[in-house]
C-alpha cells in the first residue's frame, strides 16, 4: 500500500516529464529545426518511423516520388533527412566532388555483420583501400575469366524455361518450335539465374538453383531479411532499443538471416578447403589434371582477390576479408541483378515494336547463339542495350534515396541551395528523379529510342545526367560491368534462342500496375509500369512469361 502511494506520484511525474520533454522536442523539430523551411510530410518533420513505416509496405521509392511531386525539389524526409530531384543535387551529393564533405550514413549500420566491408563502410582512406582491391576482383580483366561461367548458367536458363532442350547441337523441329512452355514466374528464374551466376563467379559454388530445388530457399531468405533491413536502415534506432522491439517485429526476417549467414558461411568454409587443397598440392608441386575439380577455383573472385594487391600500399585482403567481402558480393549482386533481369524480360514481352527491334538486331548479328560472348558484336547490339537501360530508368532495382550524411564542419551548399548543416542526412530517391520530366519526355513511357535518338534539345545528355541506376562515383556500384554483362548476355540469348510473352488470364497480370489491390494507389495505378516493392533492394511478383524455341 505504502510502495503505490510512493511510486505514484513518482510515476506521474516520469510520465509529465516524458510529455514535457516530447512536446518541447516536437516544437524545436518543428519551429527551429535548421530543416524546419523545408516541406515534406508532416510525420516525417517528427520521426523516422515515417520512412520506416513505407519501407515495411515496400513504398518508399513511390512515397519519395509522390512528396517530390507534391512539395518540389527539395522534401524534408525525415527529422534530419533532406531529399533531392535535381541533377545538381545528384552531382553534389554522390559524385567524387563530394569526397571528404559527405559519407555514407549512419543508418547503414544494421547491415553489418561482425565487421563494415567495402558497400557498408562509411568512408574515409579504409573505404578508398578496399575499394581499390575489390575492383580489381570484378574489372573488364577479370570478368572475361568469368565468361564461361555466367554463360553456362545463362544456358540452364534456357534449357529451363524453353519446352525443347536445348544443347549446342540441338536444332528444334519446326513442330517443337511451335510449343509454348507453362507460364513461369520470372522473378523466381530471373532470381536462381542471377544467384547461381554469383555463387559461382565469386565462390566456385554450383548450388545450381536453375537445375535443382534445394537451395532455392537462399533467395526467399535474402528477401525475408531485407524487409527488416530497410526498415532498420529509416530508423537504425530501433535495433538498440533495449525493449528489443526490434528481435519481436521482425523474428521471422531474422530467423531468415540466420539461416542465409549459415548458408553463406557454409560457401565460404567450402571455398577455403578448395583453396588449402590448392595450395598443399602446389607446395607438393603436384601437377593436377586439367579436368580436376581443385582447378576450377582458378580464376573466381575470391582467387582474384586473394591475389589483388593495392597499387597504392602493395598489401592484399587477409582472408578473412576476403571472404567477408565476397559475401557482400553475393548479396549486392544477386537480387538486384535478378530484379533487373525480371524488368527487362517485363517491359520487352509489353512493348511490341522493342522486343521486335531488339530480337532483329540480336538475330542479325549472331548467326549461331555458340558466338554470344562479350565482344564487339554484343557491344554494338545498341538497340538492346538501350532497352536494357530503359528498364532501369522505369523500374530501378534500388529506387529509394541512398542515404548520405554532410561532415564538412560547416556544412556545405548542396543543390545551390542554402548551407545544408553538419549531421544533416542527404539523399536523392532514384525512382523520383527517373521518373523528372523535367529531364525526360513522358517519364512514365517505356521507350528505349529516347537513348538512342536526341529529340533536337540534348534530350539524351540531359537523361543521362539523371540516369543512375547504380548510383555514382566512388561509392557508386563496384559490379556494374558486370551487371550489364551479365544483362545484355542473358537478354542476347534469350532472344537468339526464342520468343517469350504473357502468360495468358491472371498471371499474365502479376507485376502490372493498374489491375487489383494497385488499382487506386497513386503510382502503382500504370497498366504498362513493372511493379516494385523497394526493401533496400526490390522485390517482385511475376511477369509470368510463356517461352517457346525459334524453328531456326
Ligand atoms: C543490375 C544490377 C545492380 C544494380 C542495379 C546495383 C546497384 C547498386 C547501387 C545503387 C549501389 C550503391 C549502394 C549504396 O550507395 O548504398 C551499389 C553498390 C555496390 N554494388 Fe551494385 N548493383 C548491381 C549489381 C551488382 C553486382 C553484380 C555486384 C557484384 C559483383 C555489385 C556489387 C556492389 C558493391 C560491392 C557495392 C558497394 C560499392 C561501394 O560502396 O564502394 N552490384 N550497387
Amino acid at each position: 500500500m505504502a510502495l503505490t502511494t510512493i511510486a505514484q506520484p513518482i510515476l506521474l511525474g516520469a510520465t509529465a516529464l516524458a510529455a514535457l520533454y516530447l512536446i518541447a522536442r516536437g516544437i524545436y523539430l518543428y519551429f527551429f529545426h535548421p530543416l524546419a523551411r523545408y516541406p515534406g510530410p508532416f510525420l516525417a518533420k517528427f520521426t523516422d518511423l515515417y520512412g520506416a513505416y513505407h519501407a515495411l509496405r515496400g513504398d518508399i521509392h513511390l512515397d519519395m516520388w509522390r512528396c517530390h511531386q507534391k512539395y518540389g525539389d527539395h522534401v524534408r524526409y525525415g527529422p534530419n533527412k533532406l531529399t533531392f530531384n535535381t541533377a545538381d543535387g545528384l552531382r553534389d551529393i554522390y559524385s567524387n566532388s563530394a569526397l571528404g564533405k559527405i559519407v555514407k550514413s549512419d543508418s547503414y549500420e544494421p547491415l553489418v555483420h561482425r565487421a563494415p566491408n567495402t558497400l557498408t563502410i562509411r568512408g574515409g582512406k579504409e573505404h578508398a583501400r578496399r575499394r581499390r582491391i575489390m575492383s580489381q576482383g570484378v574489372s573488364e580483366k577479370a570478368q572475361r575469366g568469368y565468361e564461361d561461367r555466367v554463360v553456362s548458367h545463362i544456358l540452364n536458363l534456357c534449357n529451363a524455361v524453353f519446352p525443347v532442350p536445348q544443347t549446342n547441337s540441338t536444332i528444334p523441329t519446326k513442330e517443337e518450335a511451335s510449343q509454348w512452355s507453362e507460364p513461369l514466374d520470372m522473378s523466381e528464374w530471373c532470381y536462381y539465374l542471377s544467384f547461381d551466376i554469383m555463387a559461382d563467379v565469386v565462390f566456385s559454388a554450383k548450388y545450381n538453383l536453375l537445375t535443382s530445388p534445394k537451395f532455392r530457399y537462399v533467395t526467399s531468405c535474402i528477401d525475408a531479411s531485407n524487409v527488416r533491413m530497410s526498415v532498420l536502415i529509416q530508423a537504425p534506432w530501433i535495433a538498440r532499443l533495449p525493449i528489443k522491439l526490434d528481435k519481436k517485429i521482425f523474428r521471422s526476417a531474422i530467423q531468415a538471416r540466420n539461416r542465409f549467414v549459415k548458408f553463406v558461411s557454409r560457401v565460404v568454409g567450402d571455398r577455403l578447403k578448395k583453396q588449402a587443397a590448392a595450395s598443399e598440392l602446389a607446395s607438393k608441386e603436384i601437377e593436377l589434371a586439367q579436368d580436376d575439380p581443385v582447378n576450377e577455383i582458378n580464376g573466381d573472385v575470391f582467387s582474384n582477390l586473394a591475389a589483388a594487391k593495392d597499387p597504392e600500399t602493395g598489401e592484399g585482403f587477409a582472408v578473412n576479408e576476403i571472404a567477408a567481402e565476397s559475401t557482400t558480393l553475393i548479396v549486392a549482386g544477386s537480387d538486384t541483378t535478378s530484379t533487373a533481369f525480371a524488368s527487362i524480360l517485363f517491359y520487352l514481352a509489353d512493348n511490341k515494336s522493342a522486343y521486335e527491334k531488339a530480337a532483329a538486331e540480336v538475330r542479325s548479328k549472331f548467326s549461331s547463339r555458340e558466338e554470344i560472348f562479350m565482344g564487339p558484336a554484343l557491344a554494338s547490339c545498341t538497340y538492346l542495350k538501350a532497352c536494357v537501360d530503359e528498364a532501369m530508368r522505369m523500374s530501378p532495382p534500388v529506387g529509394l534515396a541512398l542515404w548520405r550524411e554532410v561532415i564538412s564542419p560547416g556544412g556545405m551548399v548542396l543543390d545551390k541551395t542554402e548551407n545544408i548543416p553538419a549531421g544533416t542526412h542527404v539523399g536523392v530517391p532514384l525512382y523520383s528523379i527517373h521518373h523528372s520530366d523535367k529531364y525526360y519526355d513522358s517519364p512514365f513511357e517505356y521507350k528505349p529510342e529516347r537513348w538512342l535518338e536526341d529529340d533536337g534539345t540534348g534530350s539524351i545528355e540531359r537523361g543521362r545526367s539523371v540516369f543512375n541506376p547504380f548510383s555514382l562515383g566512388m561509392r557508386g556500384c563496384l559490379g556494374k560491368g558486370l551487371a550489364n554483362t551479365e544483362m545484355m548476355l542473358t537478354l542476347a540469348t534469350l532472344l537468339w534462342t526464342g520468343d517469350f510473352k504473357f502468360a495468358g488470364g491472371e498471371k499474365g497480370l502479376v507485376g502490372r500496375g493498374g489491375s487489383g489491390e494497385f488499382k487506386d494507389v497513386l503510382g502503382r495505378q500504370r497498366k504498362n509500369e513493372y511493379q516494385l516493392f523497394d526493401h533496400v533492394t526490390s522485390q517482385k511478383m511475376g511477369p509470368w512469361l510463356q517461352f517457346k524455341a525459334r524453328g531456326v
